[in-house]
């Protein structure tokens, strides 16, 4: 049972969370769903997302929540009926831990050991046959081109079939660019080109981040890819590790964090009986963060500014957009260098919940914050003139730009995450809403809205339901900026039906109907709307 504490919090002491948490098989064919309420008619597509779904291989289980096997998920809306389907992706992680039946590949949190049944030379051998690289792409689905990736982190991605689930082939980004690895988080242009970021471990260990173009629909449009801007590493040997960053029409934004990937680690690690990628990353507890500023056509770093800020965690942008000489750069925060991903070990989120409360006390804290960075440097007591923002900029003598932001939203151990936008009006725009996950001591158990510019913040929450990141879908020809409805996977685990589509009214964050079927959806992290 949840309960609501007074200050508005809800607890949940019965620890439903923990179902979203656990392996489900996929489905043969889609299944149907009881429809309440009423969805509206122009809403015709599909809703992609992409989670863990298998939490263990035979007798073995993964240790944290990005170890999971890859589960694609899929609501079809169809005049106004509605189906759900998954499969789990054929990566060849998945695939050879099947026919071991044993975890081969090493994940995020999980070491895979060497096949038992070997004989010493031949285990002697798969150990240094180097890095095997993970291709468990759960993190996001996104489209190039014409085609659906289903993706993590790596150099790996998956060509899905959107429409039947099943699994196409695995593209090696290393073979079309100068990356080790990009994030999950792309952005695409109107024009369908698409940009991401990621880390380039270079010829004798030179680094930097580089930034990726992938053009609009061509034939194949990752061969045409390019690298089109490189950002220096503040520190050799140990790049910050990215998530997501920011992109205006004329500029992009990387924000280099405390967290960083200690490449000597991270190429001993593999070596090292039992070591993961967590085993690689450490926290840089003097450099804060820094913001690095490019433009993009031409794509050009501008190295003379140098912004920094105090030491946060970032793994979502919300948006960034210019306005009069300022780039706004609105983040999805959490206070300090301690590493946000040390707090998601399944073991502490399947914890009883006055544990995981505990645990998330100790954790950095989450915050929603405005950094303004001014393009026209100056001295002078605070270079941001825009009228209303109280982010601050202030030039110091040793050439330094000190950054403090305007807090947009913040609530002790509750976070605003997994952030969404109206994208195809808003991206690199002014805009006025977020929507996000509501995370009550790393449980997902609300959603919200947030007005960036008045601060106001719309709610929908029920008892014992676990909802995931919300989707906007605008309204056919809408005027208004959040004129559409939010899509978001349910999981209410005590009910008849446990799991749902939910259709909130973008507006009001009314509930318009809800698409119910007899199963538990496992955890999703990223996803899309495909119409
Ligand atoms: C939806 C509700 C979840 C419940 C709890 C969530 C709490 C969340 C709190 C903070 C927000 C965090 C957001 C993170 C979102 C996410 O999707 O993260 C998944 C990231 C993954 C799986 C990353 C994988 C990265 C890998 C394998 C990187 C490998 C590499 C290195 C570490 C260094 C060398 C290069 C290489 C191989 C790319
Ligand atoms: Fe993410």
């Amino acid at each position: 049972m949840a309960r609501w504490k007074e200050s508005g919090n809800v607890e949940h002491p019965a620890a439903g969370y923990r179902k979203i948490f656990e392996t489900v098989e996929e489905l043969n064919e889609p299944i149907p769903a009881k429809i309440s309420g009423v969805i509206p008619s122009w809403l015709g597509g599909s809703l992609l997302r992409m989670g863990p779904g298998l939490f263990e291989v035979g007798d073995e289980p993964f240790y944290h929540l990005f170890d999971g096997q890859a589960l694609m998920h899929k609501f079809d809306l169809k005049d106004g009926q509605v189906t759900y389907y998954r499969k789990y992706i054929k990566t060849d992680t998945y695939v050879r831990a099947m026919t071991e039946n044993r975890i081969v590949v090493t994940e995020f949190g999980t070491a895979a050991y060497p096949d038992p049944c070997k004989n010493i030379f031949s285990r002697f051998f798969t150990y240094f046959r180097g890095i095997e690289v993970t291709d468990n792409c759960i993190v996001n689905v996104y489209p190039i081109g014409e085609d659906f990736y289903a993706v993590t982190e790596t150099n790996y991605i998956t060509k899905v079939d959107p429409d039947s689930l099943e699994t196409l082939k695995r593209v090696d980004l290393c073979k079309y660019l100068s990356v080790n690895g990009v994030t999950a988080h792309p952005h695409i242009d109107a024009d369908g080109a698409v940009y991401n970021i990621g880390n380039c471990f270079g010829k004798s260990m030179s680094l930097a981040y580089n930034i990726v173009k992938i053009p609009p629909a061509q034939k194949d449009p990752l061969e045409k890819s390019q690298v089109v801007v490189q950002l220096p590493s503040s520190e050799r040997l140990k790049p910050s590790y990215v998530h997501s960053f920011g992109m205006t029409d004329n500029y992009f934004v990387f924000v280099e964090q405390p967290v960083k990937i200690n490449l000597l680690k991270f190429l001993s690690a593999w070596s090292v009986r039992g070591a993961t990628y967590m085993d690689c990353f450490e926290s840089n507890d003097s450099m804060g963060t820094w913001f690095h500023l490019a433009t993009k056509d031409p794509a050009d770093y501008l190295s003379s500014h140098k912004f920094r800020t105090s030491a946060f965690n970032l793994f979502h942008h919300i948006n960034t957009y210019e306005e009069q000489g300022f780039i706004v750069v609105d983040l999805c925060t959490w206070k300090g260098h301690d590493f946000v991903y040390n707090y998601l070990y399944l073991a502490n989120i399947r914890e009883e919940w006055e544990e995981v409360k505990k645990a998330a006390m100790r954790a950095p804290q989450p915050e929603v914050r405005r950094y303004v960075l001014p393009l026209d440097i100056h001295r002078g007591k605070n270079l941001v003139s825009l009228p209303y923002t109280t982010a601050t900029a202030v030039l110091h003598s040793d050439g330094t730009i000190w950054l403090e932001p305007e807090v947009l939203f913040s609530g002790p151990r509750q976070a605003f995450e997994f952030p969404q936008i109206n994208y195809s009006l808003c991206r690199g725009k002014k805009y006025s809403f977020a929507y996000g996950l509501g995370l009550n001591h790393f449980i997902p158990d609300r959603i919200v809205k947030l007005n960036v510019q008045t601060k106001q913040t719309w709610v929908w929450q029920e008892e014992e339901c676990y909802p995931s990141e919300p989707l906007f879908v605008p309204t056919p020809g809408a005027t208004e900026e959040d004129d559409g409805v939010l899509l978001s996977i349910v999981v209410k685990p005590g009910a008849e039906r446990p799991g749902f589509l939910l259709v909130l009214d973008a507006t009001t964050l009314t509930e318009l109907a809800r698409a119910e079927v007899n199963t538990i959806i496992p955890v999703t992290l990223h996803g899309m709307y495909k119409p």
